[in-house]
């Protein structure tokens, strides 16, 4: 009784399936159970020493109602009250040393539980640390949240509270079983057919609990999803008008929850007032049948005194067990979003013997297809090749696949079909740490972490000294307003501590990229969020940090695209066009038309070019050509 059974397979387990929608996964039954196996194993020793000693107190337990069986039946016998002053001590003493045993049972219980809990916690920390940034973002954040913060916890609780506590009570119901069985085989037999009634009551409840529970932490994973969504993206809902949308999607979200909420109270409010009458019964099968036997001569009067004080006895730990199994439930539906991460897709190459050395800075792109989940293919054979040094920009309409091939070219995610190398070897076989000092996405992200400054640079390069993170600083033109903080690079940083605005949040995240020092930078809208001032700033940083390395930049102004040494033209995920700028607009194709139409009317008509197909917006390239640094808004 003490192990989580878990009936029936619940409708969200297909891992693939979670995985195809976006989801990630959850962990099967089987999975569930050979992970508390490895659990338990791992902390063996612990384990059967709280096992052993919980046997021990059960056992003194038993001492209690024998003794005062044994009372009933000397007096019975004329032994007066002799028999009970003698046997009194005895009933006091092993009361005292029952409630020693149980108390350090429960204090090794509980070391066992939080020794575990950590080990749960670091795995899941590992776990998370090596999902591919793709099925993160896919997932969202508020269902890897809810995971790791009310399911760890639900595990963790159920680990230190209910397993030591289904443990003692689990090792009770046996030995009193057992004890009833050895006083009176007929009166056992009596007793255990009286605990029928519990038995189907349970049944009923195991059958439906997993499933239920399981759906309630997927619902509250969606609320968790929806509420954190639409705060990230406060501004965007503000912009758009999309406020009632969202608290809709809220509600409905919310409803979802309710009646999932409903249906496992529901399944609360028939388990346990049935289980609370279903006590009673094996106490008055004993006392009934015990009349009978004894009116026969086949039982003593102390005998059915101590069967029923037994069977009593067992309300206590059996009450224990099934509101821990209904804890269990719940905290195995937990354990098993919490496992699910072991079968979610992995970084490639995290963990892993290293891939073979990059042989040079060259990245080349070939038969490259793609498409998002199931969704249909939005890049249809790519062929590319970045040269060492160069400068290149892509363009070409909203929609036609560039922030995608940025996506594949940094290595987040992986084409569908064909290649993507760097000095021969595959993106998607570069670990995090060796894929970063060959090719870095810049975008309009700039996350600040919770931390101090130092904290926030060494991500990039965990043992760079104080002098190289200043460097770093200098290079961006952060190191004035870094030094005017409290602290200098030991201010904290996010949310609590110190505020930083977008431009300094983007110079943090430029100075990562020198600290990282790769030999390719890809720039995707990297400072299109930004007002216009701190675009300029922003610009002037990015500019230091594409000097000396190859860059690939989604070009919105026409400008950047004539700076750049080679220009790719970006057509219903296909590269229509490639060449210098001269070489394209003598050609007279798409580029030509776009150039044309920006150049001919002047730059008030980059609108016209953008109608014509070119996005909106300054990804700071411009500066990457050299002749004409600073953006032109
Ligand atoms: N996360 C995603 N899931 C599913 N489809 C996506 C996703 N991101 C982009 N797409 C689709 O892929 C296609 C290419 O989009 P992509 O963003 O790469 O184009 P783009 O040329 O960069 O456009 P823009 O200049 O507007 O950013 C589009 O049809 C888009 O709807």
């Amino acid at each position: 009784m003490t192990a989580p059974a878990h009936p029936a397979p619940a409708p969200r387990e297909s891992g693939a399936g979670e995985r195809e929608a976006g989801r990630l996964p959850v962990a099967g039954a089987a999975e569930v159970r050979r992970a508390a196996v490895r659990l338990v194993r791992a902390d063996g020793r612990a384990f059967g020493a709280v096992l052993a000693l919980n046997a021990v107190t059960a056992l003194v337990g038993l001492a209690g109602p024998w003794l005062v069986g044994r009372m009933v039946d000397e007096v019975r016998a004329g032994a007066g009250t002799g028999a009970v002053d003698r046997l009194a001590p005895w009933l006091l003493l092993t009361a005292l040393v029952e409630m020693l045993l149980s108390r350090w049972a429960r204090y090794l219980g509980h070391r066992f539980g939080e020794r575990t809990l950590a080990r749960i916690r670091e795995q899941f920390v590992d776990r998370v640390l090596a999902l591919p940034a793709s099925v993160v973002e896919r997932a969202g954040t508020g269902d890897l949240t809810a995971r790791g913060t009310a399911d760890v916890t639900a595990v963790g609780t159920a680990l230190r509270d209910a397993g030591p506590q289904l443990l003692i009570s689990s090792a009770q119901v046996l030995f009193l079983f057992g004890a009833v069985l050895l006083l009176n085989p007929l009166l056992g037999v009596c007793g255990l057919l009286g605990t029928v009634g519990i038995g189907c009551a349970l049944r009923w409840y195991l059958r439906r609990a997993r499933t239920a529970y399981l759906a309630e932490g997927a619902a509250n994973s969606d609320v968790a999803e929806i509420l954190a969504a639409t705060a990230e993206g406060a501004r965007t809902v503000d912009l758009l008008g999309l406020g009632r949308r969202r608290i809709s999607a809220s509600r409905e979200a919310l409803a979802t929850s309710r009646a999932a909420r409903l249906r496992t109270l529901f399944l609360r409010s028939v388990f346990f007032p049935a289980v609370d009458f279903s006590y009673v019964v094996p106490v008055a099968v004993v006392l009934t049948a015990g009349g009978v036997l004894h009116r026969h001569g086949l039982v003593s009067v102390g005998e059915v005194v101590a069967a029923a004080l037994y069977l009593r006895q067992l309300t206590e730990p059996l009450d224990t067990i099934l509101t821990h199994v209904e804890q269990l439930q719940s905290s195995g539906a937990s354990f098993a979003r919490v496992e699910g991460l072991a079968g979610a897709p992995r970084t490639e190459g995290a963990g892993r013997a290293p891939a073979a050395e990059p042989a040079d800075d060259r990245i080349d792109v070939r038969g490259v297809r793609f498409s998002y989940d199931r969704g249909e293919e939005v890049l249809h054979g790519v062929d590319l090749t970045v040269r060492p040094g160069e400068r290149l920009a892509v363009v070409g309409p909203s929609g036609a696949g560039k922030s995608t091939l940025c996506r594949l070219l940094a290595g987040i995610d992986a084409p569908s079909e064909g290649t993507v190398t760097v000095g021969g070897v595959p993106v998607s076989s570069l670990g995090p740490e060796r894929l970063r000092r060959q090719v870095v996405l810049v975008t309009q992200e700039h996350h600040v972490f919770l931390g101090t400054v130092r904290d926030n640079l060494r991500i990039a390069e965990p043992s760079a000294p104080d002098g190289e993170l200043w460097r770093a600083l200098t290079a961006v033109g952060a190191d004035g307003w870094v030094a005017a903080l409290p602290g200098g690079l030991d201010c904290l940083l996010g949310s609590g501590g110190q505020a930083t605005d977008g431009s300094q949040a983007q110079q943090l995240a430029l100075a990562r990229v020198v600290l990282a020092d790769p030999h390719t930078l890809i720039l995707d809208e990297a400072t299109a969020l930004l007002d216009p001032a701190s675009a300029r700033s922003t610009e002037r940083a990015l500019a230091a940090v594409l000097s000396g390395r190859t860059v690939l930049a989604i070009a919105h102004r026409l400008h950047t695209a004539h700076d750049a040494d080679r220009v790719a033209v970006m057509e219903e995920g296909r590269v229509t066009e490639l060449g210098t700028h001269e070489s394209l607009v003598a050609a007279g194709g798409t580029y030509a038309a776009l150039w044309h139409s920006w150049h001919g009317e002047g730059k008030v008509s980059a609108t016209g070019a953008e109608s014509a197909g070119v996005t909106g917006g300054a990804p700071g390239a411009g500066t990457a050509g050299g002749s004409r640094p600073g953006p032109v808004d």
